[in-house]
C-alpha cells in the first residue's frame, strides 16, 4: 500500500486518519502528519502511531499521496509552500470545501495529479461518507486506490465536480444536522424524565437504526414513516407537529443554505 500524508491533524483529518488506521488497511509507521499545532500532533501520534512533524514539505517528501486538510482558507500558502516538491507522480487530494479541483491546478499546475473529495466526520467509526471526483491526469488504478482508502473507513461513490456543492449539503455537513436532532430529541426525553446519557444512547440508535432501514430494506423514507405511525397513535402526533412546525420545510432550507455557502466559496 501506498504511503499515505496528511497536512493538517484537526477534526477532519484526525477522523480519516483514525478510520484508515483502525481499519487496518494502512499502519501507522506508513502515515505521516503535519500541522501547526504540536498538541494535535501528539494526540494523533500517540492515537494511532502516525509519523508526525510541523514541516508540510516533509510530509509530502515522504508520501505517495498526500491529503490537504487544513482550512480552504489556509490552502494557498501551503499549495505554494508544497508546490515544488510536487512531482507528476504525487496524488494531491484535497477535501477543502470550496475549493475546485481547478484551483488547485492554478497553483500546482495543470499537469499534476489532483483528487477532491468530500468526506465526513462519521469517517471516525468506520462509517462515512465520501464522494470522489478527479483530474484527467488520475488513472483509473490511481482513483481505485485513493477510492480504497475512503472504503476502509465508510463508503465512496465517484461523482462530477458538479455535484459536490449537493454532496456538502447532504453528507460532508449533514453529520452536524444529524446531531441536533438527536441532540433535540434527547431533551425531549430528559423533560420526560429520562436520564441524559441513556437519553442520548436511546435517541442516536434509533436515528442509526432509521438510517440503517433506509440503507438496507431499499424503502422511501416516507413509507418507513408511515409504518411507524399507528392510526389514533403517538407517533403521528409528532409527526403532526413536526409538519406544523414546518420540520422538513427548515431542513430543505438550511440544506440549500449549505450549498449555497458551499458554491460561494468555490468563486
Ligand atoms: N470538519 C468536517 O466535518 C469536514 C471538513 N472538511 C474540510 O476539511 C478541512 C479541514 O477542516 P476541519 O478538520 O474541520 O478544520 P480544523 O480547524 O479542525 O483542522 C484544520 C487543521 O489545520 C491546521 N493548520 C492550519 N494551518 C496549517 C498549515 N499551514 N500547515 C499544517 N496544518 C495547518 C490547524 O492547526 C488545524 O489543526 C477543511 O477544508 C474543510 O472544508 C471536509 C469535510 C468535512
Ligand atoms: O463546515 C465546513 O465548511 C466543512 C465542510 C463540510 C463539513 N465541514
Amino acid at each position: 500500500m501506498k504511503k499515505l500524508g496528511f497536512i493538517g491533524a484537526g477534526n477532519m483529518s484526525s477522523a480519516m486518519i483514525g478510520g484508515v488506521v483502525n481499519s487496518g488497511l494502512i499502519s501507522g509507521e506508513n502515515v505521516t502528519v503535519s500541522d501547526l499545532y504540536q498538541p494535535s500532533l501528539d494526540k494523533a501520534k500517540d492515537s494511532f502511531g502516525v509519523n508526525t512533524t510541523q514541516d508540510s514539505v516533509e510530509v509530502v517528501k515522504n508520501s505517495d499521496i498526500v491529503i490537504l486538510a487544513v482550512k480552504p482558507n489556509v490552502y494557498p500558502a501551503v499549495l505554494n509552500q508544497i508546490k515544488e516538491f510536487v512531482d507528476g507522480e504525487k496524488i494531491i487530494v484535497s477535501i477543502a470545501a470550496g475549493k475546485t479541483i481547478e484551483s488547485i491546478e492554478s497553483i500546482l499546475g495543470s499537469d499534476k495529479k489532483v483528487i477532491r473529495v468530500m468526506p465526513n466526520t462519521p469517517a471516525l467509526v468506520g462509517e462515512g461518507m465520501a464522494a470522489l471526483c478527479k483530474n484527467a491526469n488520475i488513472t483509473d488504478e490511481e482513483l481505485a486506490i485513493v477510492k480504497q482508502i475512503f472504503e476502509s473507513f465508510g463508503k465512496a461513490e465517484v461523482v462530477g465536480e458538479y455535484l459536490i456543492d449537493a454532496v456538502i449539503g447532504a453528507s460532508g455537513s449533514a453529520p452536524a444536522y444529524v446531531f441536533m436532532f438527536i441532540e433535540a430529541i434527547a431533551d425531549a426525553a430528559v423533560i420526560g424524565g429520562m436520564p441524559r446519557p441513556q437519553a442520548y444512547k436511546f435517541a442516536a440508535q434509533a436515528v442509526m437504526g432509521s438510517a440503517k432501514m433506509v440503507l438496507e430494506t431499499g424503502k422511501h423514507p416516507g413509507e418507513l414513516k408511515d409504518m411507524v405511525c399507528s392510526p389514533a397513535g403517538t407517533t403521528i402526533e409528532a409527526v403532526r407537529v413536526l409538519e406544523e412546525e414546518g420540520f422538513r420545510a427548515a431542513v430543505i432550507k438550511s440544506v440549500v443554505a449549505c450549498m449555497d455557502k458551499s458554491k460561494e466559496m468555490s468563486k
